[in-house]
């Protein structure tokens, strides 16, 4: 079963193709990390991937209607805005909407997705006055709320202390091991080492490596795409990925 098909997707910024010809499938029980540095293209990919941006080839998401689409996957974009100072714990319940629910903080998804995120102290309290961090994690309890068979996230991470953000990644390997597939674009590639399952890197729009962690993060293309040097230890819990230094 396919949870998302990729074909060719191509994205166009004047007449340079920012996403060039990206192909790829994923399918159920993933935990996938979207590498590359920045500007490669990974958040258009994303993007034209949902059907948000105008693109070339094909997207099995993109096709969908937008019902269909957000019980397919849930999107955790970039930017972070909280417009509204809605109760923490309604603005996860807004995850509920796609299935055609009102927004019910007490749904059991609601409060299990609080929990995993690790702000079920914080639920009574306006968005709009929890920390930085503490909306980032709101948000990501917002998309697990929507209990998609695919989670997209673009930089999840951002602005989580360290506790926060491998409690995050444990979450995502978890929905993975449950049967779920996660998608996540991500900068710390330590903790993509340590918890996903697959690799996806892109350097200036194209997808130039994709496949199981150790097999992708080897010295030769963490030296051509990213220009560093990087400490690779496997270890009894797994491979240890330290990036050491920059060598361009
Ligand atoms: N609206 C736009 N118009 C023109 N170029 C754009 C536009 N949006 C993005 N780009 C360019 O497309 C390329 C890919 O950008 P994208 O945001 O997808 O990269 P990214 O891999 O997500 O980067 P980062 O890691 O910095 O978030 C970049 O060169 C960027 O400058």
């Amino acid at each position: 079963m396919s949870l998302m098909s990729l074909k060719n997707l191509t994205v166009l910024r004047g007449s340079c193709p920012v996403v060039d010809h990206v192909s790829l499938e994923i399918g159920p029980g993933e935990c996938i990390g979207l590498i590359g540095p920045n500007g490669a293209g990974k958040t258009t990919m994303l993007r034209a991937a949902l059907g948000l941006l105008p693109h070339q080839g094909q997207s099995s998401l993109a096709t969908l209607t937008p019902r269909a689409r957000a019980r397919a996957a849930a999107f955790l974009p970039q930017g972070r805005e909280i417009a509204w100072p809605v109760s923490a714990a309604d603005l996860v319940a807004l995850g509920r909407t796609a299935w055609g629910e009102t927004a019910d903080p007490a749904h059991p998804a609601v409060l299990a997705a609080l929990a995993r995120m690790g702000i079920s102290a914080f639920t009574a309290r306006a968005a709009t006055e929890l920390s930085g961090g503490e909306q980032a994690r709101a948000l990501i309890a917002r998309a697990l709320a929507q209990d998609t068979p695919l989670l997209i996230a673009d930089e999840p991470g951002a602005g989580l202390d360290p506790e926060a953000q491998i409690r995050m990644m444990q979450v995502f390997a978890s929905l993975a091991r449950e049967g779920r597939s996660v998608l996540a674009s991500v900068h710390d590639l330590g903790l993509a080492a340590r918890h996903c399952t697959r690799l996806i890197v892109m350097a200036r729009g194209r997808l130039v490596a994709d496949g199981p962690v150790g097999a992708v993060l080897q010295d030769a293309l963490i030296e051509e795409v990213f220009g560093i040097r990087a400490y690779r230890a496997e270890t009894p819990e797994g491979l240890v990925f330290q990036p050491l230094e920059v060598l361009r």
